[in-house]
């Protein structure tokens, strides 16, 4: 089922929580709705599922408009973050639950129950818990049996409100995994809230980026990592550094570097912000102030994989450079030498429109 949300706006008294919001999810994409706390991404999975009314917008499923069809009709799956199972009812019964309260008339006999519920078990690989109780089942498993639960009764929208919120690190990645791998099994058209990039980055077929009740932007992964809109949504996908400079006729002076701003014009001359993320940018012994960032080093910290390097520039501005383990075992950094950094990558943003 596709998803449309047209120009919808949503106040709590004076407060906008969505502000003149148009989206529209494909049938059978999985989605995920990116943004820091209160930035209206549950308001409108809450307004997708009809728990929520708009104040003014359409919400249209399959084309047709929602309101004019009972919440309870609309087909759509809802997993929480604490999504609270019963807890006297063991697995099976808990997944057999939305079938088996279904009016009798468009109930499913027993023997067809047992056989979905198992089909679902399979899915989420959790047969063989099948008798247990949520109290005697992880987090993870929990969240699992949450999702087979939500589309036992073949729900075609699946909205799921930070399902893995809750849940540690580790267990988080392999449910991200493990949602990717079931959407392209089944291909339920989904929208998944959360605020972890990473976890919108890896699992979703497009995201949505949002703040203060707004979208900043929608695309691929791929397109909002690597060509982020504006500012916010750069700094919200990743750690990125900030140098302050100018631009003059298409050249932007940045920590005493120049470099070309593409795409400028003269009208665009003045003031200017760099952004480059920390793994875009390469640190060597050797440099002439001209061609490089002459900075200092101020620590280098181990963080897993990776090697973190703590700069200052001359200008008093401090960035951070990612290297590899590999790449930092070379150039064996000391704190307190100065080095020459050089941007790999660069975006240049006036009053945050990219040039
Ligand atoms: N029923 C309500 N009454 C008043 N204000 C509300 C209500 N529901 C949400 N809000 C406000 O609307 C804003 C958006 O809330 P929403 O829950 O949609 O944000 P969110 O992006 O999902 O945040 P989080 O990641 O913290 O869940 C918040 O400032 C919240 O306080």
């Amino acid at each position: 089922m596709s998803i449309e949300i047209e120009n919808v706006s949503k106040r709590f008294g004076a407060f906008a929580a969505l502000d003149d919001v148009s989206l529209s999810v494909p049938s059978g994409e999985l989605v995920a709705l990116l943004g820091p706390s209160g930035s209206g991404k549950t308001t409108l999975l809450r307004i997708i599922a009809g728990l929520e009314s708009v104040d003014e917008g359409k919400v249209l499923l399959n084309g047709e408009d929602a309101s004019l069809h009972d919440p309870r009709h609309r087909k759509v799956g809802f997993v929480f973050q604490h999504y609270a199972l019963f807890r006297h009812m063991n697995v099976f019964d808990n997944v057999a639950f939305g079938l088996s309260v279904k009016p009798k008339r468009t109930r499913p006999g027993k023997e067809v129950i047992r056989s979905k519920v198992f089909e679902l078990l399979k899915l989420i690989q959790m047969e063989h818990l099948w008798d247990r109780y949520p109290s005697q089942l992880s987090g993870g498993q929990r969240q699992r049996v949450a999702l087979a639960r939500a589309l036992a009764v073949e729900p075609q929208v699946l909205l799921l409100d930070e399902p893995f919120g809750a849940l540690d690190a580790k267990v988080r990645q392999e449910l991200r995994r493990w949602l990717r791998q079931l959407h392209d099994e089944i291909h339920v058209t989904s929208v998944f809230v959360t605020h972890d990039q990473e976890e919108a980055l890896e699992v979703a077929d497009r995201i949505v980026v949002m703040n203060r009740g707004k979208v900043e932007q929608e695309g691929t992964p791929s397109e909002v990592y690597d060509h982020p809109a504006n500012p916010f949504v750069f700094d919200f996908l990743g750690k990125v550094n900030l140098f302050h400079g100018r631009i003059d006729n298409g050249v932007a002076q940045l920590g005493g570097v120049r470099l070309p701003a593409s795409g400028s014009s003269s009208g665009t001359d003045g003031p200017a912000v760099g952004y480059v993320r920390s793994h875009d940018i390469d640190i060597s012994r050797h440099g002439s102030g001209s061609d490089a960032i002459a900075a200092q080093v101020r620590g280098v910290l181990r963080v897993g994989p990776l090697v973190r390097v703590d700069l200052l520039h001359a200008g008093g501005e401090q960035f951070e450079v990612d290297l590899s383990r590999d790449a930092a075992d070379r150039l064996a950094l000391q704190v307190g030498e100065q080095v020459f950094a050089r941007p790999r990558n660069v975006r240049f943003f006036v009053n945050d429109y990219q040039i």
